[in-house]
């Protein structure tokens, strides 16, 4: 782990790379885990980390930032407060109380359905879309096609972590999401 004087000489990138921790074979064999608890645990780098993505929305302006369920909640709430825009969960079937609209998608390990609630937007909206992670592209899409069907545009897909090998950045990037990503890990 790194020092407060080691972080002078870091990417920032780098120092949250640092704080992503490898979990082998969780929740499935074959499976490396990338847990951003530690991340999350340490407020110099939850700070560096909220920071990246402040810089990067602050002139683009999105009118609202979407999350993820679950981990996308964590740094969409905090990065939608520190723009000063409202925030909206899509969340896993069966949580949301009003009426939804809904996209069923394929995971790395199962499926599962997504929601969002019918007036989280407005048709016209540019909503940033965040997650911790994008594995398979899954989810992501599913956030993308729901925030679409209510007639936002997804300005563009932001997580923490990209696996590359497992396609799904290049599969949004193929659909015309912009992402924004911070570090990259290999394999699964
Ligand atoms: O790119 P994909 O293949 O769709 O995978 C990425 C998604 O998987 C994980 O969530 P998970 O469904 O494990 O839920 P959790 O956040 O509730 O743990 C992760 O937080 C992303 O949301
Ligand atoms: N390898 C992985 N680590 C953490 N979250 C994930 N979601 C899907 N794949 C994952």
């Amino acid at each position: 782990m790194t020092s407060a004087t080691d972080l002078l000489s870091l990417r920032p990138q780098d120092y949250i790379r640092e704080h992503i921790r490898t979990v082998p074979d969780w929740p499935a064999a074959g499976v490396q885990f990338r847990d951003i608890t530690p991340l999350l645990q340490n407020p110099r780098v939850f700070r560096v980390l909220i920071d990246q993505f402040v810089h990067r929305y602050f002139d683009m302006r999105p009118d609202v930032v979407a999350g993820l369920d679950a981990r996308g909640f964590i740094i969409g709430s905090v990065l939608a407060y520190e723009l000063n825009v409202g925030f909206v969960p899509i969340r896993k079937k069966g949580k949301l109380p009003f009426t939804t609209v809904e996209e069923t998608y394929e995971l790395e390990y199962g499926s599962a359905t997504v929601e969002l609630h019918t007036d989280a937007v407005k048709p016209g909206d540019r909503v940033l879309l965040i997650d911790d992670l994008i594995a398979t592209g899954g989810t992501m899409m599913a956030g993308k096609r729901l925030l679409e069907k209510l007639g936002a545009t997804v300005i563009e897909g932001a997580a923490i972590v990209d696996l590359p090998e497992l396609g799904g950045s290049a599969k949004l990037h193929a659909a015309g999401l912009p992402l924004y990503t911070l570090v990259d890990f290999e394999g699964h």
